[in-house]
């Protein structure tokens, strides 16, 4: 603990070193004060979105928000206590010592209790702190309790009882090509750590597990992104070309989007489109970090966008990544440290009146992206693992897809993990897993040409949106045209295939159309 020094007769120097280690003492217990208290804020944000199952942000997003000001400290502060929660509670239940006053302020009972419990001897400063500390007997005698009535020898043999699994994953890095290149990144990097070159998503690098990059300076000067795989692979899948005209309809935190903007060369425009005014303010962080200069931001709902507005009629590729269950990311979200995780209710947070909801919502989303006019390509991506916000909303989709001439395309065609085998065409979905792939992504391509080796395709009768039950009764046009389209582009078929050399294009490279 940190005392004050008792003031004895010293010389000027001794006494000049006393001073400024005191002074380096109190600002340590100033951050450590600071800390405790914007990591019960956090901490607070993350127990309320669990109880009520609708998270504001996953513990990073909330942690790395702007206003935090000691990112490190308080993120390790809040994971710790999460880890070490169910003991915490058990720990004050036994102690019973708590009054109206802190029960009203638990969040910030629980990082202390962990400080005072696994973590540093924390200082006296603040009421809180205080208040604590001084029953620290009692909560030190209510933990030995718990450990007999665990059966727990050690401290760690109790924390082992509500083990949480193992989520150490390679740190991906996605260059930022509008700003550096990917050579010049790699000899930077290894600097300090070692380095490898992603072998399927261009400009992504492979970085050891637990990598802290938070801080590195090519993390903040926006040269590079964590950005994990799956997630990189979602607007690689688009290759939108240079000059482009592209949409992003549910763009906040904006990763995919200057994404885009790199693959784009800067040269186009995209409009990133987000309904949420607070994770706007995030996707304009993200654009300003990139240095991206094409992209223009509305906040909007992505539905009620006109198609035929001029300002969108010339839109050739659309990257819908809408909400989500998250449910491929939630080990990456460090939801198992949360109580509902612990508790077994991992369900309810997916629960089918909730999975129902949002596969409503992803139907219209992906049924509106492909209802614009000059629309060639669409990417649908979730961060789920569910089969009914994934391969059942491309299946209800496809009829109307294929009726306004799109056709599924094989994303990253040696990437093995393919969609769910549950209809006809699955295989050229793109699935990670997230055990084996350590998160859980989907992808799926349409893509719509119009020329196919200089050939015209044959125009049909485009349907209105909205009207899915009049696509399913003209259902045999489609397919008419489908025969034809295939005759016609045999050609096309071959010089697309992942085995041939002869790529028209480095997007060809990483989808292939199969009809
Ligand atoms: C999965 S996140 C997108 C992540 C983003 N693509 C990225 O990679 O950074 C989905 C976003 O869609 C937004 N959203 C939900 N409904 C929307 C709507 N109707 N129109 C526009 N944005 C919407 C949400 O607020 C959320 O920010």
């Amino acid at each position: 603990m940190v005392r004050p020094q008792t003031a004895v007769a010293k010389g000027p120097s001794v006494a000049a070193a006393n001073k400024s280690k005191n002074q380096r003492l109190s600002s340590a217990e100033r951050s450590a004060y600071f800390a405790r208290r914007e990591a019960a804020k956090v901490l607070r944000s993350v127990l309320q979105g669990d109880t009520r199952r609708r998270a504001l942000g996953s513990i990073k997003t909330l942690v790395y928000n702007p206003s935090v000001r000691n990112k490190k400290a308080t993120f390790a502060l809040v994971c710790q206590t999460l880890k070490h929660l169910a003991i915490i509670k058990d720990v004050l239940e036994a102690a019973n010592i708590l009054n109206s006053k802190w029960k009203r302020q638990l969040e910030l009972v629980y990082i202390i209790i962990y400080d005072i419990l696994f973590g540093k001897e924390i200082s006296l400063a603040g009421d809180a702190e205080k208040f604590l500390t001084l029953r620290k007997e009692a909560i030190q005698s209510a933990l030995a309790r718990l450990l007999v009535r665990r059966k727990a020898k050690r401290i760690e043999d109790l924390v082992a009882l509500y083990q949480t699994p193992d989520v150490s994953k390679p740190r991906y890095v996605r260059v930022n090509t509008l700003k550096m290149d990917v050579d010049s990144a790699v000899l930077e990097l290894r600097k300090q750590f070692t380095v490898q070159k992603d072998d399927m998503v261009p400009n992504l690098l492979i970085l050891p597990p637990g990598c802290d990059l938070h801080a590195h300076s090519l993390v903040t000067n926006g040269s590079v992104f964590l950005q994990g795989k799956a997630s990189s692979m979602v607007a690689a899948a688009l290759s939108p070309e240079p000059g482009w005209k592209v949409l992003d309809a549910c763009s906040a935190p904006g990763n995919k989007t200057v994404h885009l903007a790199a693959l784009m060369k800067g040269k186009g425009k995209i409009i990133a489109c987000e309904l949420n005014k607070e994770r706007v303010k995030r996707l304009e962080e993200t654009i300003r970090l990139s240095g991206a200069a094409n992209i223009e931001v509305l906040n909007g709902d992505f539905l009620k966008l006109d198609p035929k507005d001029p300002a969108y009629s010339e839109v050739r590729a659309i990257l819908l990544d809408p909400s989500c269950s998250g449910s491929g990311t939630a080990a990456n979200r460090l939801d198992h440290l949360l109580p509902s995780h612990a508790a077994g209710h991992g369900a309810d947070f997916n629960g089918s009146e909730r999975l129902n909801k949002l596969a409503a919502f992803q139907k219209k989303a992906l049924e509106h992206a492909l209802s614009f006019p000059a629309v060639e390509r669409v990417v649908y991506s979730t961060c789920s693992i569910e089969q009914i916000e994934n391969e059942d909303v491309v299946q209800s989709l496809l009829p109307l897809a294929i009726s306004y001439g799109f056709q599924l395309a094989t994303p990253f065609p040696k990437w093995h993990r393919r969609g769910l085998r549950v209809f006809d065409g699955s295989e050229h979905l793109l699935r990670t897993d997230v055990v084996e792939d350590k998160e859980g992504f989907f992808i799926a391509l349409f893509v719509r040409k119009d020329m196919v080796n200089g050939c015209k395709k044959p125009t049909i009768e485009r349907h209105t949106k909205g009207s899915l039950n009049a696509s399913k009764k003209n259902y045999v046009a489609p397919i008419l045209f489908n025969r034809m389209f295939t005759m016609m582009s045999h050609c096309r078929l071959r010089s697309v295939s992942p085995n041939t050399k002869n790529h028209s294009s480095a997007s060809d490279s990483l989808f292939h159309v199969t009809l």
